[in-house]
């Protein structure tokens, strides 16, 4: 039997004039890859900023876990269990990965987990469960060999996978990745293929991604929404997806998407 953990609910939104997602419904079930996919401009990151909470909808609402989440903000919605990464990497260079995973866990819970923490400290076992947290989030992506590197000193792709990592030290059900595979070679793109199905395989992870690398969606993703204009134009499974004429017109098909 399939859950429903997230439905996003005839969403819109406008910048003045300026329609950017235009009645965007689609639902996710518990523990499924979803690609978002279109064209560049097609409103796939304005849908991110809306389903987070940094942006309102214009019309519409987001349903998180049967709650009611719309506009944000933020801070909530990663407490109540979804949490995204950034396009670009958004790590703090001068500090360690496990630095960048400890914050990631103060600023993402902020004042709930601050007080939850300080709490612990008071008992004397907060640091000791602060450590076995960073050590599990570093075994969960791999990054333990870095632990203790500088961000800032880190290879790219590894800079991509401590992004995801500080997404993960929120504890979240769902995971919304922007672009995770932008900027990344062949072989990272492998890893990083194989980290996503393992959060979902072993973790129990959802995620959704917006990602323009079509070879890793069409690998990783159970299913697929396309949208074009800040409207959606197609949703299946992979297959249907790369067999659909209004995708290949308007994205697939393109000379500049079809490289990848
Ligand atoms: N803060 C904003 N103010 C005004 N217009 C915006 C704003 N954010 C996005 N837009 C516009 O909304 C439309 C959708 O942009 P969005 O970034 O969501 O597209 P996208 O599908 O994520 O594109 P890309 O693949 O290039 O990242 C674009 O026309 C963009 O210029």
């Amino acid at each position: 039997m399939t859950t429903t953990i997230l439905e996003v609910r005839r969403i819109s939104r406008r910048f003045g004039g300026l329609v950017a997602l235009h009645d965007l419904s689609f639902n996710v079930s518990r523990g499924e890859i979803v690609g978002l996919i279109g064209p560049n401009g097609a409103g796939k990151t304005t849908a991110f900023n809306v389903i987070t909470g940094t942006q309102p909808p214009t019309a519409g609402k987001v349903i998180f876990q049967g709650k009611d989440i719309s506009g944000g903000p933020p801070s909530r919605v990663v407490v109540d269990g979804l949490a995204r990464t950034f396009q670009s990497t958004s790590t703090y260079p001068d500090l360690t990965v496990a630095g960048n995973i400890y914050r990631g866990m103060l600023s993402h819970i902020s004042g709930s987990l601050v007080g939850l923490l300080v709490g612990r400290c008071d008992r004397g076992i907060s640091m000791e469960r602060v450590s076995d947290e960073i050590d599990r989030i570093l075994r969960m992506t791999g990054l333990q060999p870095w632990r203790d590197a500088l961000a800032g000193n880190l290879p790219y792709g590894v800079q991509k996978i401590l992004g995801i990592a500080v997404a993960l030290a929120a504890s979240p059900k769902m995971l919304l990745l922007d672009e995770p595979a932008a900027g990344l070679n062949h072989e990272e793109c492998k890893g990083l293929t194989t980290l996503l199905r393992r959060l979902r395989d072993e973790h129990g992870l959802t995620l959704l991604l917006v990602e323009h690398h079509m070879a890793l969606v069409m690998e990783l993703c159970h299913r697929i929404v396309v949208l074009v204009q800040g409207e959606k134009i197609a949703e299946g499974t992979p297959e249907e997806i790369r067999q659909n004429e209004a995708v290949i017109e308007a994205y697939l098909g393109a000379p500049e998407y079809a490289h990848a």
